[in-house]
Order: C-alpha cells, then structure tokens, then sequence
C-alpha cells in the first residue's frame, strides 16, 4: 500500500489550523492557517451594534472558509494524490454553539434573524450567561442533582445550558425557531458528511450529558423555567456517538468543493484541547496532559470515578475510549505573564530587550533564570482571571515579598512559579481523592516558548515532564482520530491506541527535577497553600476591593 494520509482540522478562537499528516510515519506533511474573516464578533454585522463586554459570537461562514480554503491549498502545495486521504477528523473550542433551523441552516444566515445578537454562533468564551450559570448551580445543588457533582459543583457560564437560557430569557422569538442547538464542532461535521451526530465528548463535558443518565431531566429543566421543560428530546436531540467513532463519510458536494473524493470518514468530533492528549501518547492511565498557552487545561486519564470539588468535569469516554476523563485548569497562565509585560515592565528593559534584538519575554526569562528558587523572596498567587480550582472568578492576583530592590525579573519568575504551584494544587487534588497522576505531558504554545517556565514546573512538580513534539498537537490528535475511523484495511489504523502507540509524538528532550530546587519549592509551595487557603477561603479582603471598585463604576 502507497503513502496514506489524513486530516486534521482545528478550530480555534480566531483561526482554523489544518493539518495533512502521513499515517504511518507521522510526518506532518502539509499545514495551512485560515484566518476567520469575522474572528471574534464584538458587534453585529447587518448593524454594527456593539455588543455588550462579555459578549463573543462568532459567523459560522468562516468555519466553512476554513474547509473550503485549507485542503485545496494544501493538496497544491504538496502535490499528493488526493485519494490517498482516507480520513478526516475535526477538533473544535468548546462549547461554542449555534441555534439551526428547520432545515439544519444557521439562524444568522438568515436576514430575517441576522439582526438578532442571539442568533449568532456563541463562542466557547462568551461570558454573558452568569447570570444563567449560577442559576442552574443553584438550583441543581437547592434539589440534590447528582449531575451538578461531576462538574465540582459549578456550572460555568461557557456551557449549553447557561446559552441557551441566556437566549430563552432574552431572545424568546430565536428560541422559539431554532429547531436544533449543537455545538460548532458536531455542525462543521454534520456539513461534512450530512450525518446529525453529536460527540459524547461535548455532550459530556459542556452539556450535562451522561452516558445512562442522559441530560438533566425534564422536572429539573421546568423547574430552570418551564419552557425548557422539553428542550432536551427537542432542541437537543440527536444521536450522541463516542469520540473514536464514524460520524459519516463526505457527502460529494462537500467533496467536490474541497477538492477530495467523496466518501471519505469523517470521525465524531472532538473538543479542541482534548484532541492533544492522543497526540502525545496519553492514552494510559495516570497520564495527565497541560495544555499551556493563554490559560491551561488539564486532562487526566483514569479507571476510577471521583467527584472532585474544583474540577471543570469528568466524563466517562470523554477524552480517550475507556477511561474517565477528567478536566481542570487555570483560568490565566500565559495571560499573566502577558499583563506583566504589557503593563509592568519599565522602559530600561523594553530598551535593553530591543536592543539585544530579544522579545520582552526572552529577555527577562534570560535574567529571571540567573536566580535560585527561593532567592527573589518574593511568592505570588496565580489569581489574575480567578481560581477556578475554587470556582471564584472574584479572587485576584497577589505579590508576597516585595521590597524597594525587587526587579522585573524576579517578579516575572515569581509569577512563573505562581503558575506551577496552581498546576500543582490541581495534581494533588487528584491525588488527595485517590486518583494516580503518573506521568506529565506538556503542549500548547508555551512549552516552546520557555525552558525557564518548564524547568519551574519539572521542579516545583518533581516529576519529570515530557514535551509534544507538534506545535500543532490538536489538529495533530484529529487527524490521529481521522485515521482511526477509516480503519486499518484503508491504511489507518483500528483504534487511537494502536494510533498513539505508532504515531504520537513527544521531543527527546524532557525536563526533570533538580533535587536542591525541589527542596526550596516544597518550602515554598506549602507557604503558597497557606496564601491559597488564606485569601481564597479565610479573608474577603479581595472580594471587598472587587465590590468597591464596582461601586466606583469600573467592571
Ligand atoms: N516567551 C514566552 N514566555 C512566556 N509566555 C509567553 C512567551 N511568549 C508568549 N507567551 C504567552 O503565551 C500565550 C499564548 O500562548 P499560545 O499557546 O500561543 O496561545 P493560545 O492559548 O491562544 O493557543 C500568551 O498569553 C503570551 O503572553
Ligand atoms: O473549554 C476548553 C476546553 O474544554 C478550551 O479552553 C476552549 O475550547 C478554548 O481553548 P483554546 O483557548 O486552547 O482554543
């Protein structure tokens, strides 16, 4: 058999990377970036009204420029046989959802509706559904729903239920006509091969969704507000398959515009950050993957069941076949280091930076990495954007330490180790509730980016951390799935465990502890945990500066 490949597509929050990968080898052998036109909407299109701050919609065209644009580029420039693809798999932000109507066509593609804010695509962080979060978080701990438990107690305000209580409350009228609510990822695959199928994994991590007990049932739902009552068997059907199996094949007229053969599979799709997790080979027990870039996400493979307070979910099946997945994460990592760079660096280093010709970031890695733990005296809590281990988006950011010698590069460091010491509240979290973590992987941008940071964590964690040898690990684990539904007689392979075992890829290089620093940073991560418990459960003094600043009129 000749040369085989598959595509990957990953959907993110301003762009679509595709990604055409050899089967057998894993060679990334073609990729292509489709900048959205729209990105990310902050007014509506038709009228140019700007939408509120917590607003983020998105134009579900620019999914399909994505499709249409990608693969004929990339089938040019590396000149291969286009019926040698045998797979396609899709990963997708979550949950960024939109209402369809009878016909399955977004609502937004309608003049009529287009003027409606809410008949737009919602983008996993629109935020403006709080309101509706709470209410559902409320409401299922008031009556002892057992769901609200695997999700630590929280509902956020990213998911389905919250949006499309948003949209019942304030746009009764597109509740009213939309026939369908699916997420981005299951209508990009439902486009692709006319296939209604929703993945178990969006259904599971964003939308209340378990395999035997299905949504929150209709008393619960009336209770939420009575025109909900039905929503789940009606605006919400469709049948719910597993991630790791066929979602249909591409339809000819798909095919005819990407310039592909029809019938090709086409896997159930995936949430974007999860699809990583295959592609470094975490497919076993105990093995947890960050991924680190603007904020990370944790995601833990497991044989046991927990609920585990602070978590974002855990959901059987949900990340790889077989296991429970679990997901947590901080809201802000890469975010903090950007603020401090942006907003707190002094001219003499922006100067010594650009005349070394070295981004602000090299340069006070450079420095910061001239310190021993422990030698700033400095110790911060990774807060800016909230805890979400403590499900409080009012906690903010703290510095312990400072004195009239602190330089910007201690401070930086110090916000680096703030991050890893939150990465390893989550760890043991886990650990605390019977869950063996094992293994670390890291992947998103910021493991290329600093060595500094992934020394701190090989450190603070002491554990050895392995690196994803893609910068595209997401779209590179799709494509792994799209491999995986065209099957080992086409080439592919029969499971995304044989798939891992071949083709996942981590770098030679890995990062381990430094037995003298893990000895300062036990010291000072238990001096973190006291802050932690501190400011995040004993003192509200955070919490009475967010309310002042409110009542002076800043949000
Ligand atoms: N050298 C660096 N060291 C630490 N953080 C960096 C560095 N370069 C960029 N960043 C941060 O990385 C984040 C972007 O990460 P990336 O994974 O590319 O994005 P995303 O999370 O949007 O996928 C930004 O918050 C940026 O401030
Ligand atoms: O909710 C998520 C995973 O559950 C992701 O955070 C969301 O999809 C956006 O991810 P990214 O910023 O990496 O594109």
């Amino acid at each position: 058999m000749g040369a085989k490949y598959a595509i990957g597509f990953d959907f993110g929050t301003e762009s679509g990377r595709t990604l055409l990968i050899d089967v057998e080898t894993g060679e990334e052998i073609g990729t292509y970036i489709t900048h959205y036109n729209h990105g990310v909407i902050d007014e509506i299109p038709p009228t140019g009204k700007k939408l509120q701050n917590d607003w983020s919609l998105q134009d579900p065209a620019d999914y399909m420029k994505v499709l249409y644009e990608s693969v004929p580029e990339i089938i040019h420039q590396v000149q291969i046989n286009p019926q040698e693809i045998i797979g396609i798999g899709v990963d997708f932000t979550s949950c960024t959802m939109l209402p369809l109507d009878n016909n399955h066509v977004p609502l937004c593609f309608n003049p009529k509706w287009s003027k409606h804010p809410h008949s737009w695509v919602k983008l996993w962080k629109h935020h403006a559904a709080q309101q509706e979060a709470d209410e559902i978080t409320h409401l299922a701990i008031k009556l002892g729903e057992s769901f609200i438990n695997r999700y630590g107690r929280k509902i956020s305000s990213e998911w389905m239920f919250p949006k499309i209580l948003q949209i019942l409350r304030e746009s009764p009228k597109i509740f009213e006509k939309t026939d369908l609510f699916l997420e981005a990822c299951d209508w990009v695959v439902y486009r692709l091969t006319g296939s209604l199928v929703r993945s178990n994994a969006t259904s599971g991590f964003k939308a209340l969704w378990h395999k035997d007990a299905g949504y929150p049932d209709p008393q619960f739902l009336r209770q939420l507000d009575e025109r909900l009552e039905h929503v789940a068997d009606t605006k919400m059907r469709g049948n719910i398959r597993p991630i790791g199996s066929k979602a249909g094949e591409l339809t000819k007229e798909m095919a005819d515009r990407m310039g592909l053969p029809e019938g090709i599979p086409v896997a159930v799709g995936i949430i974007d950050s999860h699809a990583a997790v295959p592609a470094v080979g975490a497919v076993r027990n105990g093995q947890l993957v960050m991924t680190m870039g603007t904020s990370t996400c944790h995601m833990l493979l497991s044989d046991k069941k927990k609920m585990i307070k602070g978590i974002t979910g855990v959901v059987e099946d949900g990340i790889i076949p077989g296991f429970y997945g679990y997901e947590a994460g901080q809201a802000a990592v890469g975010d903090i280091f950007a603020w401090f760079v942006n907003h707190s660096v002094p001219e003499y280093v922006k100067q010594q930076a650009m005349k070394e010709g070295l981004s602000i970031h090299k340069w006070l890695e450079r420095e910061a990495s001239t310190y021993k733990p422990g030698q700033s005296g400095l110790l911060a809590l990774d807060w800016w954007n909230g805890s979400r281990i403590l499900a409080d988006s009012d906690l903010t950011g703290l510095i312990v330490g400072l004195t009239l010698g602190t330089k910007p590069e201690e401070i930086y460091r110090a916000l680096l180790e703030a991050t890893a010491f939150g990465t390893r509240k989550i760890i043991e979290s886990f650990v605390e509730a019977g869950i063996e973590v094992d293994e670390l992987f890291a992947c998103g941008g910021l493991p290329q980016r600093n060595e500094l940071l992934m020394q701190i964590y090989a450190d603070v964690m002491n554990r050895e951390i392995k690196i994803a040898d893609s910068k595209q690990s997401s779209a590179y684990g799709a494509a792994m799935f799209g491999a995986v539904v065209a099957g080992k007689e086409k080439g592919g392979y029969n499971s995304i465990f044989e798939a891992a075992d071949k083709i996942a890829k981590v770098k030679e290089k890995t990062y381990t502890p430094v037995p003298e620093h893990v000895k300062i940073y036990d010291q000072l991560y238990e001096e973190y945990k006291k802050l932690h418990n501190y400011f995040g459960c004993a003192n509200n003094t955070m919490k009475n500066l967010k309310k002042l600043k409110l009542n002076c009129g800043f949000r």
